[in-house]
């Protein structure tokens, strides 16, 4: 396990309890108390850098108590702040944690602190096992090198050997989709394969912990798609961290979430509470759509292989579920199926004509069964949505939640469409 301990004393964060030791073998991230401060004076932060770095070598050049000032300190000095204020969380294997908050919020800080690039003010960072970051477009590839040579390079800081790069590169490359390119220098590709690269890279080499930092938002809806099968597998034996200001991307894979806001850690908990609290801090009060999507099980509903191939004519069947905040009447359900980005078929399940479907304050498990499918053979991404309000309120929504591979009877070929319809259970 390697630490990163800033110079001072740990601290608690006051606003969120630190959890129990971690003591336990499945802990592969444990943070406490971590800070961060930065200088808004450029001229200043210089100063305050070449003074700290000295007291740091000199020690008689350190401050007496009288003159307090080396950088681990809690006081701040003239223009600085703290970018990261007393961040403390615990995340085990198959955890997935999304960081949410405004922008300028720390987040980016935090995930820098933990993958070691900068060194926290203040508190403790304790990482398990081999860590694949995904931090910043292009960062931790050289640009002169080609995508071949810098897959080589970025494997061997990981610790692997060349053989078990060997190993990997076709994976690597496969993935990236960008194989003409592979020996083209890194810094003439466009941001898109710089991000299919990067994340082929965090995610193939077997990482324990896995930080990604709006990665997503770049790229295209198929390779998201494909993005997110891939993090599902390696939640089964990493823990991720996850940066995103798409609230549907970090309902769709966190069971966790932290909201920050200015630098504070101010809510710790389940993704559904902690999108809450980010949303109602937007709105400067609580959010009256709060009653939106709170949690969906998608990905774990229908991760059986019975459910994820579906036959000529099977019917779909998964199970939702939604957290809200007061009861509520959904109007109308969606099921839509997506073929390389390109949505091309509805289902419905409208309360004009039907039943409306009534959601319980609190947790609320859909099970939802299509009629049968007639599509050609391939592979489909299928979103779900569902509305209160005919329609004018958005209650859960999940962008491409599930990869489903259809075994049609007529090969790969144009889908045929075909009417649908919802039933609830
Ligand atoms: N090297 C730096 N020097 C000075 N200030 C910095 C530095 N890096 C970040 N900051 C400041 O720290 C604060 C937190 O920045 P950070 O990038 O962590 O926010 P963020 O939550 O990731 O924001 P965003 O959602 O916009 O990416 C911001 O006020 C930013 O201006």
């Amino acid at each position: 396990m390697s630490t990163i301990t800033a110079t001072n004393r740990e601290r608690s964060t006051g606003a969120l309890p630190l959890e129990a030791a971690a003591n336990d073998d499945q802990v592969l991230v444990d943070v406490r108390g971590v800070r961060k401060k930065f200088c808004r004076s450029l001229k200043r932060s210089l100063w305050y850098g070449v003074k700290d770095i000295a007291g740091e070598l000199v020690p008689a050049s350190r401050p007496s108590a009288s003159q307090p000032h080396d950088s681990s300190r809690s006081e701040l000095r003239k223009d600085e702040f703290w970018a990261v204020d007393g961040v403390s969380f615990q995340l085990r294997r198959g955890e997935c944690l999304g960081l949410i908050g405004h922008n300028g919020a720390g987040k980016t800080t935090l995930l820098k602190m933990l993958n070691g690039l900068i060194k926290p003010d203040g508190g403790q960072i304790s990482m398990r096992g081999r860590v694949g970051a995904l931090i910043a477009l292009g960062a931790g590839f050289n640009p002169i090198l080609s995508g071949r040579e810098n897959i080589y390079v970025n494997a061997a800081v990981l610790g692997l050997s060349k053989r078990e790069t060997e190993d990997k590169l076709d994976e690597i490359i496969d993935f990236t989709e960008i194989e003409e390119f592979i020996d083209s220098p890194v810094q003439s590709y466009s941001s898109g394969m710089q991000v299919r690269l990067g994340f082929a890279v965090a995610t193939a080499l077997d990482p324990d912990v896995l930080i990604l930092d709006e990665v997503l938002a770049v790229g295209d809806a198929t390779f998201r798609a494909k993005c997110f099968a891939r993090i599902g597998k390696v939640l089964d034996r990493a823990a991720v961290i996850f940066v995103s200001h798409s609230e549907s991307q970090v309902q769709r894979i966190c069971n966790r979430g932290l909201f920050m806001s200015k630098g504070r850690p101010e809510y710790l908990g389940d993704t559904a509470s902690a999108l809450i609290a980010y949303r109602s801090s937007r709105t400067g009060q609580a959010d009256d759509q709060r009653d939106w999507i709170c949690g969906d099980d998608v990905r774990n509903a229908t991760s059986g292989a019975d459910k994820t191939h579906l036959k000529w004519g099977d019917k779909l069947v998964f199970r939702v579920n939604i957290v809200c905040d007061r009861p509520i009447s959904v109007s109308n359900l969606y099921i839509q199926w997506h073929r390389q980005g390109i949505a091309f078929m509805e289902s419905h399940h409208n309360v004009g004509l039907e039943a409306p479907i009534e959601l319980n304050a609190g947790p609320n498990e859909l099970l939802i069964e299509s009629s049968p499918v007639h599509l050609a053979e391939g592979k489909y991404d299928v979103s779900f949505a569902a509305f209160a309000s005919k329609g004018k309120q958005t209650v859960a929504h999940t962008y491409c939640a599930v990869e489903i591979q259809v075994e049609g009877p007529l090969g790969a070929g144009p889908a045929v469409q075909s009417p649908c319809t919802i039933t609830c259970k």
